[in-house]
Order: C-alpha cells, then structure tokens, then sequence
C-alpha cells in the first residue's frame, strides 16, 4: 500500500490548495479534493495535482438517482481519480448503478460509500428520526455497500473493529475525524488520533486541519505518519 494519509485541501482558491500541495509529496500522502474546491477549481486543478505526482481522492459524496450517480461515477473515472465516493444512503441499485459504471475501465477508481458523516452524533441521528445509534446505522450501511459490490466505506475509525470483524480484511476502511492529540474538534463529533486509527483497523486516514491549519503542514504530516506507525497492531 502506498501512503496511508490522505490529505483534506478544503481550500477556496487554487493557489492555496497548490502552495499547500507543493509543500507536501506524493511519497508522503495523496489529496482529496472535496466539494468546495472543485465547484470553484473544476478539473484543471486535479489534473494540476495529478501532474505534480499525487494521487486524487475525489470526495464530491454523489447522493442521487441510479442513472445520473453511474455518470458522475464515469466522469470521476475518466479524469483518472485513484478514489471516489457516494452516499450509501442512495441505496442498492444507486451504489450497484455506480459500481456497473466503472466496468471495463483498465484501472477504475477505488469506490467507497460514505456511511454515517463524522461530523453526526446519535443525538444528530435521532434528530433525523433514526432509532438506531451511530455505530448500528454505520453496520447497516457498511453490510449494503458490501452486497452492492462497493469496494469500502467512509466512517469513523471508531467504528472500524466492528465493521473489520463483520466485512473481512479486504474491505477498505477510509476514515475522517482524525486529529493530533491537542487540536481543536471543530464541527466533527466522532474523533480519534492516527494512533487510535490505525489500532482501530483504518486502512486510510483522511486528514484536513490538523495538517492544513498547522504552521509546518510538512512536520505535521510527518507527526501523523510518526503516530500512524505508532498505532500498528
Ligand atoms: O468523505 C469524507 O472525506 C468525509 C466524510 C466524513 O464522514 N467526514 C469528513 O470529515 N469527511 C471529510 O474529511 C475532511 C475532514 O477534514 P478535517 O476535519 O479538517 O480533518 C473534510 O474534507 C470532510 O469533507
């Protein structure tokens, strides 16, 4: 497996996200590229990263009917993403819509759902009027994606001894509401350390603020890789 971290560029302009980039290396992480910055940036700046070496998580979340998510998922695969998502609460056939998308491309990107958001609590969920608590709708949507033949998930590492027990060694655990020990939360509510990740059973680490907001996101990015290896089972 090439780097674990996969780094947030939640940035509103492309010269931030590329000063960012340039400070950071392909060896070290790959980038995720979210919805702010592509709704302002478009394609150019993945093709910009891709060109500097670094591998692009596309994380625009796709949420929406079967036909319309299979050609988001096409485009994702033709711009040459090594990573890309969707909402496993579209349900089965708008995940297997997505899967049957990426038939016949030589090397289709990795396509995970996202589960329960790292920013909800179970007081968020039952808010929605759901019964169940975070970890039981992370299963529930864990166990669809899996027999809709997605290849992963997107949930908090808190989650992951659960999901690794019930979906096996192969499926892909990527997992947000990372923070070094000391930084602020913010707006996420189910959090954990690199260390505590890893120990977890998280295949990857998606990281925003604690290496974009830090005043040496080079040294901040080596930290998480220092504690990554630390959390080793
Ligand atoms: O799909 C994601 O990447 C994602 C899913 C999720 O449940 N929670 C979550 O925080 N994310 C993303 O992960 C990043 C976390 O950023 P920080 O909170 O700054 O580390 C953001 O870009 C979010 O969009």
């Amino acid at each position: 497996m090439q780097s674990p971290v996969l780094v947030a560029l939640d940035y509103a302009e492309e010269a931030a996200a590329l000063a960012l980039a340039e400070k950071l290396s392909p060896d070290l992480c790959r980038l995720k590229v979210g919805k702010e910055l592509f709704t302002r940036c478009g394609p150019g700046l993945v093709q910009r990263l891709q060109a500097m070496g670094f591998e692009i998580f596309l994380d625009l979340k796709f949420h929406d009917i079967p036909t319309t998510v299979a050609g988001a998922v096409r485009a994702a695969a033709d711009l040459g993403v090594w990573m890309v998502n969707v909402h496993a609460s579209g349900g089965r056939r708008m995940m297997e819509a997505a899967v049957a998308a990426l038939e016949g491309y030589p090397a289709p990107p990795l396509l995970i759902a996202v589960t329960v958001l790292t920013s909800m609590s179970d007081e968020d969920l039952a808010e929605l009027g759901y019964q169940e608590s975070a970890l039981q709708r992370v299963q529930r949507l864990a166990a669809l994606a899996a027999n809709s033949g997605v290849a992963g998930v997107v949930c908090s590492a808190m989650e992951a001894p659960a999901l690794r027990r019930e979906r096996g060694e192969d499926f892909v655990l990527v997992t947000p509401g990372i923070r070094l020990a000391g930084d602020a939360a913010g707006d996420q509510r189910r959090v954990v350390t690199p260390a505590a990740a890893r120990e977890l059973g998280a295949d990857y680490l998606v990281i925003g603020r604690s290496i974009t907001a830090s005043s040496d996101p080079l040294a901040a990015l080596e930290r998480v890789h220092e504690e990554w290896a630390k959390g080793r089972p």
